[in-house]
């Protein structure tokens, strides 16, 4: 195959910086087509790349124009465009989480091994950073000992339309992920405090919150959401050894001195935080898709991180601590 023809549904924030990525600075792929519920906001973006404005996510994922799909909607209507995806039998890259409900994403488990081939891959990009990629060398090199503990931190700038489950269940579910695959083992429990709430939630959601996980094997994680926290894009995480610690780098960015002040400027958004982790994700997906596999995370990650974070929301509604029960992994996803 020579160019992967990509159809994108949802030219929203991400969806665009997706669009542009893969047009403008990747290799071996175009996006050559876009939906979006919002059908005039759509033509606007695809007057922009020159590229074909579709009606209807359906009819373009099952076109013959597309070779692959990318869905960057909202959480809940990732689920009917990864279906469309896996019934034309074409490969699909969906933005985290796979879909809010644990139910949907175990719907497109069944769906993908009923179609007897890999096809989905779930945007969790922290996996391909760079910096978390040094984590896990230190790590599964042994020279520090084994990971005790691992404190995280989590903030956004805003976060308008938050509710009390995203938090978990849209932004700390990359922790769920990440950190699943940094120390490559399951949860074992799940709890969620509130600490005070700041006066810039919106409505009734309460922010910050911190979720403690611990794993199979008694690793005890903290991470502290903060989605409203007025300062920037802030990403932390270390990792207490036996022998070492280990903390994830932030990026490099120049001091300035000015205004009688030293300032290192931070990022303020994912898109400035993570720009090398989602060129590297995409890239990788679009050589795995010409050699016809998939090889990033999958949709069985995808159901369990979910099935994770509804333990954490369980844990949250009801201020306790819950265990979390995971099924076993079908062969089909063992690699
Ligand atoms: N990996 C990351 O770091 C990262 C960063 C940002 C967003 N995301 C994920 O990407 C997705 C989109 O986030 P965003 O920030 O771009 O949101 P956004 O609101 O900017 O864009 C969402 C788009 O989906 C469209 N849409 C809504 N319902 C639709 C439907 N039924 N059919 C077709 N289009 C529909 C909206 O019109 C909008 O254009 C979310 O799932 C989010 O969790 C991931
Ligand atoms: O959808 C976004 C995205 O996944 C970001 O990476 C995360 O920091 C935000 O909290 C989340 O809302």
């Amino acid at each position: 195959m020579e160019e992967l023809k990509i159809g994108l549904v949802g030219t929203g924030a991400i969806g665009r910086t997706h669009i542009e990525r893969i047009n403008n600075t990747l290799q071996g792929a175009k996006v050559v087509g876009c939906a979006d519920a919002n059908v005039d906001f759509c033509k606007s973006v695809a007057e922009k790349y020159a590229i074909k404005a579709w009606e209807s996510g359906e009819e373009m994922i099952a076109s013959d124009e597309i070779d692959a799909v990318v869905v960057t909607t909202l959480d809940p209507f990732h689920e009917q465009y990864v279906m469309a995806a896996i019934k034309a039998g074409k490969y699909v890259f969906c933005e985290k989480p796979l879909a809010p409900e644990a139910d949907a994403c175990k719907r497109i488990v069944e769906a993908e091994m009923a179609a007897g081939k890999q096809l989905v891959q779930v945007g969790f990009m922290r996996r391909y950073d760079p910096g978390y990629n040094q984590l896990k060398k230190a790590i599964d090199s042994g020279k520090y000992g084994l990971p005790l503990m691992l404190h995280c931190v989590h903030r956004n700038y805003d976060a308008p339309g938050f509710t009390t489950s995203m938090p978990v269940e849209n932004s700390m579910i990359h922790e769920i992920d990440v950190l699943r695959w940094l120390l490559g083992e399951n949860y074992k429990t799940a709890e969620v405090v509130f600490p005070k709430t700041t006066r810039n939630a919106e409505g009734e959601l309460r922010d910050p919150q911190i979720m403690y996980l611990t794993t199979e094997s008694g690793v005890r994680i903290d991470v502290e959401s903060f989605v409203n926290c007025r300062y920037g894009y802030d990403v932390r995480c270390e990792v207490v050894c036996e022998e070492g610690c280990l903390n994830l780098p932030e990026p490099a960015n120049a001091m300035i001195r000015t205004n009688d002040s030293r300032v290192t400027p931070i990022c303020h958004d994912w898109s400035e935080r993570f720009p090398e982790a989602y060129n590297i994700e995409f890239q990788s997906w679009i050589n795995a898709c010409k050699e016809g596999r998939v090889d990033g995370p999958s949709a069985w990650d995808g159901y369990t991180a979910q099935v994770t974070a509804k333990a954490a929301s369980k844990a949250r509604d009801t201020q306790s601590v819950v265990e979390i029960k995971y099924d076993a992994m079908p062969d089909f996803y063992k690699k």
